[in-house]
């Protein structure tokens, strides 16, 4: 089964929506450059309207890991999802770290490798990493597909998770190619930067399953 992050919830009422549709996880984004940004506050409310067994997942980018922990702990996220150059000093925290990638070609994918060879070496494994695609000045949320056939077999012992420019028109192709262990998406199922459209998550959670039926059975 592959898992599913809708990301950027920015209502109690999308999260609800997400989780009701199947998903099994929701990001909330504390970047305050991204149209998806919800405060803390905001945040709260959103956790609370979730359904038991939902993961909520923080979007953290360039914020200090003391901070990411305090957010983390306050709202009871599940997991958090990091933009860094290298693996952090400390992961004793007791959340599921995703460090996030944007990546363009095969030395990305090398820098994905060297990250979570470093981060076994001290003991500090990611649950997962996030594959992203990489557009120039802009870390997420882009609406642009990751290079998939680069992604065909990549293998660095942790579950990967492909973004990018998903769409419930295209993630069961993705899954044929990546055979990835979950996907995430952000712009590909709203109406407008922020807003998710129903029908949208529910096409898409809808075509994950199928997607994924036919590739993992
Ligand atoms: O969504 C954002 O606005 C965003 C901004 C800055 C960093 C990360 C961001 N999103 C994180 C995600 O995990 C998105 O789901 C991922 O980038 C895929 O986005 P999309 O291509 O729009 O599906």
């Amino acid at each position: 089964m592959v898992r599913i992050k809708i990301c950027g919830v920015t209502t109690p009422e999308a999260a609800r929506g997400a989780a009701e549709a199947g998903a099994d996880a929701v990001g909330l984004n504390f970047y305050p450059q991204s149209p998806r940004f919800v405060s803390p506050q905001q945040a709260a409310g959103i956790v609370r309207a979730l359904p038991a067994f939902i993961a909520p997942v923080g979007v953290f980018v360039g914020m200090q890991l003391r901070q990411v922990c305090a957010v983390a702990f306050q709202l009871g996220l599940r997991g958090v999802q990091t933009y860094d150059e290298q693996p952090p000093d400390d992961n004793t925290f007791p959340f599921a770290h995703v460090p996030a990638f944007r990546v363009k070609d095969r030395a990305g994918l090398d820098h994905v490798r060297r990250f979570v060879d470093t981060a076994r070496a001290l003991n500090r494994e990611p649950s997962a990493v996030l594959i992203d695609s990489h557009v120039p000045g802009q870390m997420g949320g882009t609406g642009h597909v990751a290079p998939w056939n680069l992604l065909k077999g990549f293998d660095v012992g942790v579950p990967i998770i492909l973004a990018g420019g998903l769409t419930p028109e295209n993630v069961a192709e993705a899954i044929a190619v990546v055979r990835p262990w979950g996907v995430d998406v952000a712009s590909g199922v709203e109406s407008s930067p922020g807003v998710k459209d129903p029908d949208k998550v529910a096409r898409f959670v809808k075509n994950v399953r199928t997607g994924s039926e036919s590739v993992f059975t």
